[in-house]
């Protein structure tokens, strides 16, 4: 071969804008009729490349000719080539198109191939013309069909919006539940400024994006084909306008809000969702993913690690179709988004490559044949189920996006970069990539409907193996709310007695301390005439401060806890069902908040206590039997806690140490010589308490003195509080036994006939009239109650319920059992999959051919 002229430098395609020639000097003015080509050009423009065609003519291995700097326009520019080719055809040694054949077939090829492309050019536009048509004949169909209704100016849902929510659904699915099922989307990524924000602005079709840089959050598009041009945040209602810059302007606000919210705030998705409607866009789920968090994790902090959890789990969706964005003015073959789509997809099964920024190349010339490389795969680690070429831009963003697009046209037309056939026409320009990603998409989605409905049915196959009932929550909280008014109800059938006994009993367990501790034993530790006196004065002051306000309290104690135990009466049932536990429990403890006992009640008892005071004493034999008793009772039930607590005090006897290996601390060791003591000195173990309740100084000099001499080292306090102890435990003992030598009563003779019945036995007397006091107290606050106060529980029980009912997600975290859960997830997966079945019913019915959208085209084309 004697020369080279590369078929970009012979300028055969009219899609070039400049021309290069290779080969040395020699080689080519051997082979060409240059002066031709420079006479036509010099001829139009009397300025042309001199140098090159008639100068000194020192060709380098590559020159340029740029047409713009020639003068001239390309279509001249191809004549004369052309025809200065034709001439040298004959020659000897005449030149070659790159590659191998005859150069005049070559060149007839090329020829053809071009007016196929300009024809295939024609064609398109005509399809485009066609479908803006056909598009505004469906808009006004809808328009008619939705009775002019422009309050909504949504065309009715269309399938992609069905699509979308489904997606939604299943995110909730997954996010709730961990269920995965998977559907297409299109995640678009790119190594920084490779254009992916130029290019989805175009594919929506406004410039949506935040003026000054975007969080590095994903953003998911539900792009409709729809008559108006209009946005939505999927968390809002408020629609706004793409056509009023106002409101783009506000959209594009409320837009970086929420990506800035996304990332930073936890509690918030990381994934912000937005639809656009518009004229002719195609119909397709975009999202928008940036690569950055997943490529760069090291550095990732706790808050952007959502962020790269919630990217890393679109790409994983090996559904999804992965639209990779490739800077054609950058050495793509060391993209890190390439090396991360091979990660996710190492077959190329679902990605697709689109060059951006070819016009740089082309003008650069750095490196012509790499759109052939790109798309043969040999540039690239991973081959991909599609190529497409795009030029969302070419300078600021703020260019409008039709401008953007007729540029785009004018350039793909005449580009010879792509005048070789590397890629088709359909496959050049953002528009005609738009449709050929609805196209695969809708495929997509096709195929991957019917697995994702089985997988979801075989999942509720398991689900409904593990539950047995149907319910849900409103129901649950329906039934839950009727068992409580009826449980309130129900308390006001519990027998008087009940109440009487209960809160009786409970009284008596929360007095019984103070009253021996502050009545009966100062009382009884002095004289018998002390034992009446100090006995009544001690009596009164009880009945008429401490009684009634602890009676109130214990009142209400008793209300809340048989409420709370009827509330939960079913469980020990048949039927029980736990479900309702939380709800119900957490009710009655508000209601018991709010609950406060008639404020009157203590006053009216204490007066009534006051009085009861004064009554007579025993009379009756029943009167005597009962308080003896309940002395007696009392009495023991008082020695075995004290003995009790002194046990404790002295710690592990010789038995528990050796049996049961347990020690003794220094303070039991001390409290033993400290009793030992006590014993010795001043209480003898046999015969009569004559003690008085306390300890004098005196006393208690003398035993700490006696201890320090036997190396025992305590203060007066512990003494004093040791004797406390003892010397109680050795009054009830005798109190006890006194008790026990008193008889049954059987009658007045009896009773009188009892010894010393008045004198010797007042403490009888005493707690016969404790325990009446206990009893009045009782029977009124019964009366209260019943009268009064559960009437007033049931309309607090109903005010909390109301209050409920207004915030239903406090009722939704009532109802949390697991078995809720199932029946929750259970609902919500019949829920999409029957939406799931309603869209492939639709697919069936229709084909996907409709749903892809419209293909938006200028007046111009
Ligand atoms: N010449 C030319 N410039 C382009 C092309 N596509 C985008 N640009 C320009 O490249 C610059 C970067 O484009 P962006 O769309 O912001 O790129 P990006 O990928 O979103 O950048 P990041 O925000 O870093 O992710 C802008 O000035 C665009 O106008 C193209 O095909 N040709």
């Amino acid at each position: 071969m004697t020369g080279v002229l590369c078929a970009s430098a012979v300028g055969l395609h009219s899609a070039s804008n400049h021309c290069q020639i290779t080969g040395t000097q020699e080689d080519v003015r051997s082979t060409v009729s240059w002066g031709k080509v420079a006479r036509g050009m010099r001829d139009r423009r009397q300025r042309i490349g001199l140098e090159l065609f008639n100068g000194p003519f020192v060709l380098p291995e590559k020159r340029c000719l740029r047409w713009r700097e020639i003068g001239i326009d390309k279509r001249s520019m191809l004549g004369f080539v052309r025809t200065a080719f034709c001439e040298s055809e004959s020659a000897e040694g005449r030149p070659h198109l790159t590659g191998d054949g005859d150069t005049g077939l070559q060149e007839r090829l090329a020829a053809v191939q071009a007016s196929i492309v300009e024809e295939q050019v024609h064609y398109q536009q005509r399809i485009f013309k066609l479908e803006k048509e056909n598009q505004e004949l469906r808009r006004q169909i809808v328009l008619r069909q939705e009775g002019h209704d422009l309050k909504s100016r949504k065309l009715r849902r269309n399938p992609i919006e069905m699509f979308s929510e489904i997606l939604d659904d299943l995110g909730n699915l997954h996010a709730e539940f961990g269920t995965q099922a998977m559907l297409p989307q299109v995640l678009v990524v790119a190594d920084p400024n490779a254009g992916k924000s130029s290019l989805l602005e175009v594919l929506l079709h406004t410039r949506i994006f935040p003026r000054d840089g975007k969080a590095q959050v994903p953003v998911k598009f539900t792009v409709c084909d729809g008559p108006y041009h209009l946005a939505q945040f999927n968390d809002s209602d408020r629609e706004f306008d793409l056509e009023n810059p106002v409101d783009l302007e506000e959209l594009r606000k409320q837009f970086e809000i929420r990506l800035k919210t996304a990332l930073t705030d936890s509690s918030v998705s990381p994934l912000v969702s937005l639809t656009i409607w518009g004229p002719g866009l195609s119909n397709i789920v975009l999202v928008d993913v940036p690569v950055a968090p997943v490529i760069e994790h090291e550095q990732t902090t706790s808050s952007s690690e959502r962020i790269r959890e919630a990217c890393q789990s679109l790409l994983q969706n090996s559904q999804a179709l992965i639209l990779c964005l490739i800077d054609s003015s950058r050495d793509s073959e060391y993209s890190k988004t390439v090396e991360l789509v091979k990660d996710f997809d190492p077959d190329g099964r679902r990605s697709i490559f689109v060059l951006t920024k070819t016009d740089l190349v082309e003008t650069s010339l750095a490196n012509p044949d790499k759109i052939r490389r790109v798309t043969d795969g040999s540039l690239l680690p991973l081959k991909a189920i599609g190529y497409y070429a795009a030029l969302p831009g070419r300078g600021p963003r703020s260019e409008p996006v039709e401008d953007v697009e007729k540029f785009e046209e004018n350039y793909f037309r005449t580009s010879k970069l792509f005048s070789s056939g590397a890629l088709k026409p359909e496959q050049l320009s953002t528009k005609n990539m738009s449709r050929g990603l609805a196209e695969t998409f809708w495929h997509f989605v096709r195929n991957s409907l019917r697995y994702q409905i089985d997988s979801l049915k075989a999942r509720k196959a398991a689900l409904e193996k593990n539950w047995k009932s149907n319910f849900n929550k409103d129901e649950l909280y329906e039934t839950g709310r009727m068992q409580l008014l009826d449980d309130a109800v129900r308390l006001t059938s519990v027998p008087q007695s009940v109440w009487e006994n209960e809160i009786e009993d409970r009284l008596w367990t929360a007095m019984a301390d103070y009253v021996f501790d502050n009545i009966y034993v100062p009382a009884a530790a002095g004289s018998k005439d002390d034992l009446k006196v100090v006995g009544n004065i001690r009596l009164k002051d009880w009945a008429g401060t401490l009684l009634p306000i602890k009676g109130v309290e214990v009142a209400n104690q008793t209300l809340y806890d048989r409420f709370k135990t009827l509330a939960s009466r079913n469980s020990s049932a048949k039927d029980k069902d736990s479900i309702y536990d939380n709800f119900k429990q957490t009710v009655v403890d508000e209601a018991f908040k709010l609950h406060q006992w008639d404020a009157r009640a203590k006053e009216s008892l204490r007066v009534m206590l006051l009085s009861s005071a004064e009554a007579p004493y025993i009379i009756t034999p029943d009167d005597w039997n009962g308080a003896v008793r309940f002395m007696e009772q009392a009495c023991a039930e008082r020695l075995a806690a004290v003995q009790k607590i002194i046990g404790d005090m002295l710690g592990p006897s010789s038995w528990e140490k050796w049996m049961l290996f347990r020690r003794q601390t220094l303070e039991h060791r001390n409290r033993r010589a400290v009793v030992d003591k006590l014993e010795k000195l001043i209480m003898p173990t046999e015969g009569e308490l004559t003690h008085g309740t306390d300890l004098s100084k005196d006393e208690i000099n003398v035993v700490q003195k006696t201890l320090e001499s036997q190396g025992v080292k305590v203060d007066p306090a512990f003494i004093r509080d040791t004797w406390r102890y003892l010397f109680l435990s050795r009054f009830l003992e005798q109190a006890v036994s006194r008790i026990g030598m008193c008889g049954e009563v059987s009658d007045s003779e009896d009773l009188n006939a009892q010894p010393s019945f008045k004198n010797d036995y007042s403490d009888v007397d005493l707690f016969y009239r404790i325990k009446r006091m206990i009893r009045i107290s009782s029977v009124a606050l019964r009366q209260q109650l019943t009268a009064a106060e559960l009437g007033r529980l049931e309309g607090e029980v109903k005010q909390i319920l109301d209050g409920l009912e207004r915030n239903p997600a406090r009722i939704k975290e009532y109802f949390n059992h697991p078995r809720i859960g199932l029946a929750e997830e259970l609902k919500k997966i019949t829920n999409v999959q029957e939406k799931l079945e309603d869209l492939a019913k639709l697919i069936e019915d229709e084909g996907t051919g409709s749903f892809y959208g419209g293909s938006r085209n200028d007046d111009s084309s």
